[in-house]
Formats: structure tokens, sequence, C-alpha cells
């Protein structure tokens, strides 16, 4: 579902004429198979932000290449990956990038609002994800008339609502308490089992790490070893 070969990145950093170029990402070659969980593990500054932004396409590799649901993403354009994106990924950030003027309800239905979805479709659709999501009372609250698991659902629903059969997140319990991120993590390995989602996670915490079907360590820059903690099979019947 997720190849990448070869994937090099370097930032550019200091004033034109005077450039440095930093490398971040070694030659990483990853592949996350269909309905799978994929979490990467790694500490602070090892690359794992860089390497999530470039499946998302919010970055362009120095060199390598990419194929998601079977499509050669490499050399695509930013319209062509807000495309993609709308079609097969789900993004969730840590932190949760909700739009603070919208209601719960509002930021969820938005990405349906944007695709110029019929009202009442969108309606039945937004609320029945609400509601699967626990969070349907929450519906008419602000961002900041919610806590930090509320808002996590609320973020993860906005990302599920055109029903992506991808999801990356990016240190999706960051702001968590352990109560809820106990109930986040429950949530993700529900959705994988029912919607059969793939997902690809980045984390420092061994407890989120330990949902993935593969565990993936990245140390500066290079992916290390491979854990096969369990079996698809076993996870999924
Ligand atoms: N836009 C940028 N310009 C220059 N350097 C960057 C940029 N973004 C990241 N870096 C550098 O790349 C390295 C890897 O950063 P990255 O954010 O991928 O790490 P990370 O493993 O996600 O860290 P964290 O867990 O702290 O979020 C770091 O040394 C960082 O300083």
């Amino acid at each position: 579902m997720i190849h990448l070969k070869q994937i090099e990145h370097a930032f550019t950093l200091g004033r034109k004429g005077n450039e440095r170029h930093v490398p971040v990402l070694k030659g990483i070659d990853l592949t996350v198979n269909s309905g799978e969980i994929v979490t990467l593990i790694g500490r602070s500054g090892s690359g794992k932000s860089t390497l999530l932004h470039i499946v998302g396409g919010f970055i362009r590799p120095t060199s390598g290449t990419i194929s998601i649901a079977s499509q050669d993403t490499t050399a695509y354009t930013e319209g062509q990956w807000a495309d993609f994106r709308r079609r097969h990924l789900g993004v969730v950030f840590q932190n949760f990038q909700l739009i603070p003027s919208m209601t719960a309800y509002e930021n969820i239905e938005l990405p349906l609002v944007l695709q110029g979805t019929a009202p009442t479709v969108r309606r039945k659709l937004t609320l029945e994800l609400m509601e699967q999501l626990g969070i349907a009372e929450y519906s008419d609250h602000y961002p900041s008339e919610l806590s930090g698991g509320q808002q996590q659902r609320v973020g993860i629903a906005r990302s599920l609502i055109l029903n992506p059969p991808i999801v990356l997140a990016d240190e999706p319990t960051g702001s968590l308490d352990s109560e809820n991120e106990e109930q986040f993590l429950q949530l993700l390995k529900s959705l994988n089992r029912e919607r059969k989602l793939t997902l690809l996670i980045i984390t420092h915490d061994d407890k989120v790490a330990a949902i993935g079907h593969k565990t993936l360590r990245i140390e500066d820059g290079r992916l290390l070893n491979q854990t096969d903690t369990r079996k698809l099979e076993v996870i999924h019947s």
C-alpha cells in the first residue's frame, strides 16, 4: 500500500551562497501493507516527522521513490498531492489542528463541505461518525471547550470523514493523559479492525509503538530493525 525506496532527504540551511545541506533521512526503504498498523519509533530529531511529511506529500524528498495505493506519487505537484490526499490519506497531527472558530461538528464536516457533498448527506455522515467515535454529545462545542482527548477524537473524525484507506498520524497521543491515551489507542485498533484502515503512526512512546503489527525504529535518519510483533491473521481473527 505504501512503498518507499531509498528515500533520502537533506534540509538546506543558511543564507544563499553560504548554504549547508543537513542530511536527515539516509536511504529509507519502507513498506506498509494494506490493513496493517505500522509504528515508527525514534528519538527526537531522528527524522520521524520528516519521513511522515514525505509520505503525506508535504515535503518532497531529495531522492528516492514513493508509491502509495499503486500510484507513483514521487513527482506529484502540490495540486496533485492535495487531490491524492483527499482520496487516499487522512492525516492526524499532534496538535489536532482544529479550527477554533468552528464547532466540533463543523470541523468534522468541513472536508465534505470542501468536496461539495450535499447537505443532507453531510449531516448523515458527520453524525454517524461522531456517534461511532463517542463524541456526538460535543457537537456544538468549540475546540476550546473540549478536553485534549475529545479534541483528538474530533481530529481523527475529521481525518476519517472522507473514508480514506490510509491514515498517517504524527505523535497522536502526545498531549493526552494515560487514560485518554489508552482509550485513543483502543479506538485506533478498532478502526483498523472494522474498517481495515491502514495506519502509519510515528511516536516516541513505547505504548503507542506496541499497537503496531510491525514496529520500525529510526535512528539518525536510518531504519534499524523491523519487528513483526504479531501476525495480522491473529489480530484480525
Ligand atoms: N524545515 C526544516 N529545516 C531544517 N531542518 C529541519 C527542518 N525540519 C526538521 N529539521 C531537522 O531535521 C531533523 C529531524 O527532524 P524531525 O522533525 O524529522 O525529527 P523527529 O524525529 O520527528 O523529532 P521530534 O520527535 O522531536 O518531533 C532535526 O535535526 C531537525 O532539526
